[in-house]
């Protein structure tokens, strides 16, 4: 459905070989500036990769890393979706009121519809970006740590949504513990190279302390997943 063949974003990563399956939960790992928000915009074709290639669906949703829509915006959340809509596989048309109010009730973000997105909290934007990345059908979604500015209960809904759609998911996260039930693979970018499997292969310590060059422990704390 969607494949990375030997991709590389030099000097961040290189040589990344990923297989994406329908419906399949990847979750993308790694310290801060390893590259996986450029993972992500390579894929979408925003960066030019150094080297190998990428093959998408026609049908890509995206959820950005979190940015604030600019306050005096004069935008509301449906336009924001609508937007999309009418940019996606309905290119042309305008998008129908229905649709619009359907995809922001899906999130929890119904009674937003009208407001003006740059007055909406954080989480409440993180809210309309997801209803805009599953307008159009996404056989696809990328999605850039979503749960950022979410409370608990958001999260575990937002996780259940996106596991629960028809489409793959590769979500970049720093913390595993919130999609450990649902993830399928993970991708670990590392210092000293990457390493692609289960979360189980993955999260250990002798497969990190290689990545990281160092020792590093993976520890569980009351229930957590911790690196130190
Ligand atoms: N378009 C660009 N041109 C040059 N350098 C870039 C570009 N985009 C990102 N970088 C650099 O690449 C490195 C990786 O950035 P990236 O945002 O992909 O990391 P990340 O793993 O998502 O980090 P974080 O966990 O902090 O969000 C950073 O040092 C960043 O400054």
């Amino acid at each position: 459905m969607a494949r990375l063949n030997n991709l590389s974003a030099e000097p961040l990563w290189s040589g990344v070989s990923l297989e994406i399956t329908r419906g399949e939960f990847i979750a993308v790992l790694g310290p801060n500036g390893s590259g996986k928000s450029t993972l992500l915009t390579t894929m979408l074709g925003l960066r030019q990769p150094s080297g190998g290639s990428v093959d998408m669906p026609e049908r890509v949703g995206f959820i950005p890393q979190q940015r604030m829509f600019p306050r005096y915006l004069p935008v509301r959340a449906r336009d924001i979706v609508s937007l999309t809509l009418s940019h996606g596989l309905l290119a042309g048309r305008r998008a129908r009121r229905g649709d619009v109010d359907k995809l922001l009730e899906s999130v929890g973000a119904g009674h937003l519809a009208d407001a003006r997105v740059g007055i909406l909290s954080g989480g409440q934007q993180q809210l309309v970006r997801q209803a805009q990345a599953f307008a159009n059908d996404p056989e696809l979604i990328l999605a850039d740590e979503p749960l950022l500015s979410l409370d608990a209960s958001r999260q575990r809904e937002t996780v259940e949504r996106l596991a629960s759609a028809r489409a793959a998911v590769v979500m970049v996260t720093h913390s595993i513990d919130p999609v450990m039930e649902v993830v399928d693979k993970v991708l670990y970018l590392g210092p000293h190279g990457h390493v692609v499997g289960p979360a189980r292969e993955v999260l250990r310590s002798d497969v990190l302390s290689e990545l990281y060059g160092t020792h590093v422990d993976v520890l569980s704390v009351h229930g957590k997943t911790v690196i130190v």
